[in-house]
C-alpha cells in the first residue's frame, strides 16, 4: 500500500460528512491520504502524539477538521512543523463562526491556513498545492484542472448572456 501523504483528522466522525469532500479532491488528484479521529478535548495524549509523529511517517501536511470550539487544527500546529490547514466544520448552532473564529484566530508563530466554514474542498486542494509545489506531475495536473475550471466558468457566462440578452457583448466565451 502507497504511504499516505496527507493526514485527514477530524474531532469526531460526525465531522465525516463536511471531511469528505477533502478526500474527494485528494483522490481525483492520485494523492496517497490517511483519515481519523484526533480530539484535543477529548483524546489530548494521542492528538500530541499524532502531531508530533506525523512528520517522520512521511505525511506532507495535515487536514484538520472541527466544531465548536475547534482547538484541533491550532493544537496540532503546536506540535508539527509540517503545514496544517483548518476547516471549520459548522454544528446546530452559531454557523460555525464558533469553529472558523476558534481555528483562524492563532497567535503569530503557530500558523493554520483557515478554509471557508464546511471548505473541505479547498482544503484537500490547498494540500494537493502544497505537494505540486515539490512535484511537477502534480503541478502539471493542478494546472490542467484549473484550466477547467475556467472553461466551466466561460461555459456559465455564455448561457447566462445568451438566456439574458441574446447577445454575446463582452465578446468571451466562444
Ligand atoms: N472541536 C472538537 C475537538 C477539538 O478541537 O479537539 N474535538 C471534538 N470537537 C468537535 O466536537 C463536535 C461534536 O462532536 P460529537 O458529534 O462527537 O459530539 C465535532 O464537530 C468535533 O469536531
Amino acid at each position: 500500500m502507497t504511504n499516505p501523504l496527507v493526514g485527514i483528522v477530524m474531532g469526531s466522525d460526525s465531522d465525516w460528512p463536511v471531511m469528505e469532500a477533502a478526500a474527494q479532491a485528494l483522490d481525483e488528484f492520485e494523492v496517497p491520504y490517511e483519515v481519523d479521529v484526533v480530539s484535543a478535548h477529548r483524546m489530548p495524549r494521542e492528538m500530541v502524539a499524532y502531531g508530533e509523529q506525523a512528520h517522520g511517517r512521511g505525511l506532507k501536511a495535515i487536514i484538520a477538521g472541527a466544531g465548536g470550539a475547534a482547538h484541533l487544527p491550532g493544537m496540532l500546529a503546536s506540535v508539527t512543523p509540517l503545514p496544517v490547514i483548518g476547516v471549520p466544520v459548522p454544528l446546530r448552532y452559531l454557523d460555525g463562526m464558533d469553529s472558523l473564529l476558534s481555528i483562524v484566530q492563532m497567535p503569530a508563530g503557530v500558523p493554520v491556513a483557515t478554509v471557508s466554514v464546511a471548505g473541505a474542498r479547498n482544503a484537500g486542494l490547498l494540500a494537493v498545492r502544497v505537494l505540486a509545489a515539490f512535484d511537477a506531475e502534480l503541478a502539471e495536473k493542478m494546472v490542467e484542472f484549473q484550466a477547467e475550471l475556467n472553461n466551466q466558468a466561460t461555459e456559465k457566462g455564455r448561457k447566462l448572456r445568451a438566456k439574458v440578452a441574446g447577445n454575446d457583448s463582452f465578446g468571451f466565451g466562444k
